[in-house]
């Protein structure tokens, strides 16, 4: 059964943001763009303005704090939570000493063996952890504690995640291994840096056998779409343009289909990139593959420009991408900042999550209103953008708003239109932002020269940067460590700047989204000094 017309497929449904009040979620559907509409608007508006409830309660309703050894309970939890799925769950595989060394081009000597061999070799122990939290909050009211401590005392605890890299003892013979590798969703900066690296990997562990599926998971049924023999001579340059070699694709696929698909090819290892779609993908092509009892490894390496997985520091394409979105902001700037009463409107991607519009605003340091999916505001009437914008363009003759993709959707008309992946497809929040000002300036008989400019395909089309590619290296390898140790159903991730594998499911039960009691959102509003438009 397809995907698309299977309603019990597990479809990744974006919960609502947090911070959000219930009553922002206004289905009536109209333009604001005609007289009429723009009354419906002004009613919608009113009505999504209220007040953003502020809680401060521990989030952890799941747990009963009056028990003693709640937190003994919790960790026990957690540590079956995170463990990682490991072929041996369900086959007798017996391991055997990994090819992959430090100092391959050496003869080890003689005498090393046990824990001087490892260290010689470089490898990761089984047993290493990283810890994912690492503040201590004294008071729930601390910035940023409400979703991070427990309970009634803030109490903090210990969630060990494992370390990610070559394991002394692996589960395949590489000279028998057929790897491919895919690639699902948008674009992305960086993903043709970690193909490259996993083909690299692979092929110091000495796996000849190595293959891309073109454009996503298309690429397993759709006819005409041949596998792409890969090695290093083939990927060698692949990083030096932005894209993707292998294509890239949404929607279609049918699990049952691809996992036969899988075991035609005679597939080993799968290197699946992608966000939460393709990932919520992944994990249910590693659970057919398990009722098969197939000895496969499905592994993912978290692609997502938006930077919208959850428990991850960032994700690979997202710093490119803010890097990008600078050169936008600074045109705007220019523009607005050279034009009388100027106003420049950048918008950039963020379907749900906001975090390239914060961090390209943080960044910037030339942003007055930055506009996230996360934190609803009014555009008209007393404290609502609009008087602000009067009162930037009076005080200092100009003013610059960078607005993400998804914000102030419950203002705006709703189409329930969806993409071949079954993502909304969001009404244009810079479009209606540009209107309404446009609007006002000529109703209050103020001149205001605004310039809009939507980089959204430039910023993701590019290359990785410096940083990003560096963490494609480190993700596209690591990915391939943790597929000769023998797991299946994880990812490749870095959190708290350490880099380590976590079970699929943990990283995409919701989108990560910008917390708006984080103090990097509070760093906006210093930054920006805007208001709270409510
Ligand atoms: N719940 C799901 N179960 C199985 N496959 C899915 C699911 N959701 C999406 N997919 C498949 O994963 C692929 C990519 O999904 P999607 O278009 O949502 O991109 P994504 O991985 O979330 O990346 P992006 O960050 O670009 O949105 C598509 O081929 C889609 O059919
Ligand atoms: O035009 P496309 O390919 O659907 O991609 C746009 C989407 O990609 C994302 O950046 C990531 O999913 C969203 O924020 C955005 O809506
Ligand atoms: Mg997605």
């Amino acid at each position: 059964m397809a995907l698309a017309s299977n309603p019990k497929a597990l479809r990744f449904i974006a919960p609502k943001p947090p911070g959000r009040n219930s009553s922002m979620n206004i289905s009536v559907s109209c333009l604001p763009h005609s007289k009429s509409n723009l009354r419906e608007y002004e009613k919608r508006e009113k009505e999504a303005s209220l007040p953003v409830e502020v809680k401060l309660s521990s989030p952890r309703k799941d747990i009963d704090f009056s028990d003693p050894n709640w937190k003994a309970k919790f960790q026990d939890d957690w540590d079956k939570r995170f463990r990682l799925p490991h072929i041996t769950d369900i086959l007798d595989i017996k391991p055997k000493p990994s090819p992959f060394s430090l100092k391959k081009s050496r003869t080890v000597p003689e005498d090393l063996n046990g824990d001087a061999l490892d260290t010689w070799n470089g490898y990761v122990n089984n047993d290493d952890r990283a810890l994912l939290k690492v503040i201590k909050y004294a008071s729930p009211t601390s910035a940023g504690a409400e979703a991070e401590c427990f309970g009634p005392d803030c109490s903090w605890i210990e969630q060990w995640v494992h370390r990610a890299g070559p394991r002394k003892e692996i589960y395949y013979e590489p000279k028998e291994v057929k790897a491919a590798i895919v690639t699902c969703g948008g674009l992305c900066p960086g993903l043709n840096d970690v193909i490259r690296q996993i083909v690299f990997t692979l092929d110091i562990y000495g796996v000849k056998n190595i293959v891309g599926i073109r454009f996503g998971y298309r690429g397993f049924f759709e006819k005409g779409l041949d596998e792409v023999p890969l090695s290093r001579k083939v990927v060698e340059n692949i990083n030096l343009a932005g894209g993707s070699f292998l294509g890239v694709s949404r929607g279609g696929g049918n699990i049952s289909e691809i996992v036969d698909s899988i075991q035609a090819r005679r597939i080993d290892m799968l290197f699946i990139l992608g966000g939460n779609g393709t990932h919520a993908g992944a994990q249910a092509v590693h659970e057919e593959c398990r009722r098969r009892k197939l000895k496969v490894s499905i592994i993912g390496v978290p692609k997502t420009i938006d930077n919208d997985i959850l428990l991850m520091d960032r994700t690979f394409g997202f710093d490119t991408a803010v890097e990008e979105a600078l050169r936008a902001i600074n045109s705007a700037y220019i523009e607005a900042r050279s034009a009388y009463h100027g106003i420049g409107l950048v918008k950039l991607m963020g379907r749900s999550s906001g975090f390239i519009a914060m961090h390209a605003s943080l960044s910037s340091g030339q942003i007055d209103v930055c506009l996230i999916p996360e934190v609803p505001f009014k555009v008209d009437g007393p404290n609502g953008l609009l008087e602000h914008l009067e009162r930037l363009i009076q005080d200092k003759g100009f003013a610059m708003i960078c607005i993400a993709e998804g914000a102030g959707q419950e203002l705006l008309q709703k189409s329930n239109a969806t993409d071949a992946s079954g993502n909304p497809v969001l009404s244009d929040s810079g479009v209606f932002i540009q209107q309404k000002i446009k609007r006002h300036f000529k109703e209050i008989g103020v001149p205001a020269d605004l310039k809009y400019i939507d980089p959204t395909y430039m910023v993701r089309a590019c290359r990785a940067n410096a940083s990003d590619a560096i963490l494609c290296t480190v993700l596209g390898q690591n990915a391939v460590h943790g597929a000769f140790a023998g797991f299946s159903g994880i990812t490749s991730g870095v959190c708290n700047t350490h880099y380590v594998y976590l079970p699929i499911p943990e990283v995409i039960s919701a989108p990560r989204t910008v917390d708006p009691n984080s103090r990097m959102w509070h760093r906006t509003l210093t930054s920006t000094g805007q208001p709270d438009f409510i």
